[in-house]
């Protein structure tokens, strides 16, 4: 009997094989790249800023469809899947956006819930799930507050908990650190951690911030030159074996 190709890789929750990407312009801004990431996996994305990790992750969430190759999500492959195919898809996966995205007429509350609304949830049975998350985040005090009025790092809070209010399996998130100090950083990455733990969510990070990246140990891919490599140990693990090396010599 032959399986359905998406029965064969039902443990993945992200494949790309053979990705290509090309805008109108006459290089490939990324080229050949395979990937897989395994469902309750956490990953960081790294590269020079315009390598490519917006546009990859864009690849991930259905936003853009590669110009060669295929993405599969969940072991299926997308390429030839029918517009309600790919929003049913893509509804598993929440995305925190490097420009956040929220809608400025609407609360932190509002926005937060906006995503149970467009489901069709009725407020009654959300209500306390939403309030709860945005405890979660540390806005329990602001959450009927609109965006406009909030500081960098407490609108990128807001966007995470939209991104994980329907408890999606695979979060993706574009620098989500890229306008909070440090602190505010390595606490914004607690939370991505909790979550991976909590729900087994499969995290992919985009950053260029290698002092985050050194405090977790994660798969590190980097984009460079339109290729995608994993070679790169930032985590404390790797730095515990780097100082042994040292001490060794
Ligand atoms: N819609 C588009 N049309 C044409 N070129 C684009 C488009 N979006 C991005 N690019 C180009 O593709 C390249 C990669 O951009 P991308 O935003 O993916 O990089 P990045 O690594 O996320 O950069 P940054 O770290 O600065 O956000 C850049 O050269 C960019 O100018």
């Amino acid at each position: 009997m032959t399986l359905p190709r998406h029965d064969l890789f039902d443990d993945v929750a992200v494949r790309l094989d053979g990705v290509s990407l090309r805008y109108d312009t006459s290089e490939d801004i990324l080229s050949g790249i395979d990937l897989v990431l395994k469902p309750g996996s956490f990953s960081f994305l790294t590269g020079a800023s315009g390598a490519g990790k917006t546009s990859l992750l864009k690849l991930l969430y259905l936003a853009l469809k590669p110009t060669r190759g295929e993405v599969s999500l969940f072991g299926r492959p997308t390429s030839r899947l029918t517009r309600d195919q790919l929003s049913a898809l893509r509804r598993r996966v929440g995305v925190v956006f490097q420009e956040f995205r929220l809608l400025d007429h609407l609360t932190a509350y509002e926005n937060v819930a906006l995503p149970l609304r467009v489901l069709g949830r009725k407020e009654a049975s959300y209500r306390h799930d939403v309030e709860e998350l945005l405890a979660w985040v540390g806005l329990g005090e602001r959450m009927h507050s609109r965006p406009p009025t909030l500081s960098g790092g407490e609108q990128q809070r807001v966007a995470i908990a939209r991104a994980v209010v329907t408890q999606p399996d695979i979060l993706i998130a574009d620098e989500p650190t890229g306008n909070v100090d440090p602190e505010m950083g390595a606490r914004l990455m607690r939370l991505f951690l909790e979550l991976n733990k909590r729900r087994a969510t499969t995290v992919i990070i985009a950053t260029h911030d290698l002092g985050l990246v050194r405090q977790v140990d994660a798969p590190v891919f980097r984009l460079q030159h339109g290729l995608l490599v994993q070679d790169v140990e930032y985590g404390p693990a790797a730095r515990r074996r780097t100082d042994i090396v040292k001490t060794v010599d």
